[in-house]
């Protein structure tokens, strides 16, 4: 099939700019450790935050979410402030793929839009891009949409990303890791490009390969 040239790309985080590793082995932990200190320490931020958390001890809810990937968006709020001083302080720098600067500069310099889509917060998008290994990566972005747009696996989440960026469905380009993704966003007529870091089956293996 021919597709028209997009105007803008959509870019998953975990799996497709940056490494599931990075995410799975320091940021989930160091949330993790800092969340029951954070709780305590900032009562006035968290107690909104926890009252979006089912369950008699929400800290335990919160720590049991993690363990098992959850993408709730009360998780994904506090994740995105604790991990603000690690970014902060130093301990954390956001893995990208040395193809994701460089895609990034190429894209825009063509005139192309970039946006993130990811589970993680805008808060926390911004800290992995604005903290990243390979500097700040935020001026080359320009949009940020995370699951109080809506769940990553459903099409309406990706008209309403669309509609926001004043697009039409099909002059959007979203890449990302998972096909259930990847999927949703088809079915409301964006296109789209599953990306396997690993070499397996997938449309590409790194952003080098989208264009222009
Ligand atoms: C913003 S970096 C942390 C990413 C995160 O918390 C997450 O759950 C990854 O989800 P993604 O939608 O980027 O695969
Ligand atoms: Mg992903």
């Amino acid at each position: 099939m021919t597709h028209t040239p997009p105007k803008a790309i959509l870019l998953d985080i975990e799996g497709t700019t940056s490494s599931i590793r990075f995410v799975a082995d320091e940021l989930f932990p160091y949330a993790r450790r800092h969340l029951a200190e954070f709780v305590a320490n900032n009562p006035e931020v968290a107690a909104p935050i926890l009252a979006q958390v089912p369950g008699d001890d929400p800290v335990a809810t919160l720590l049991a979410w993690i363990d098992e990937d959850r993408k709730e968006t009360p998780l994904k709020t506090l994740q995105g402030l604790i991990w603000a001083r690690g970014y902060a302080d130093g301990e954390l720098k956001g893995h990208v793929y040395p193809d994701t600067p460089e895609a990034l500069r190429r894209w825009t310099a063509a005139g192309l839009m970039v946006s993130i889509y990811s589970s993680g917060s805008i808060a926390a998008q911004k800290l992995i891009f604005g903290h990243s290994i390979a500097g700040d990566l935020t001026p080359f972005l320009s949009g940020y949409f995370d699951t109080t747009t809506g769940p990553k696996r459903d099409s309406d989440s990706y008209t309403r990303i669309v509609d926001a960026l004043d697009l039409a469905p099909s002059e959007l380009l979203f890449v990302s890791d998972m096909a259930a993704e990847v999927d949703a966003a088809h079915e409301a007529g964006l296109q789209a490009l599953l990306i396997d870091r690993e070499g397996g089956p997938a449309d590409i293996h790194s952003l080098a390969e989208v264009l222009p």
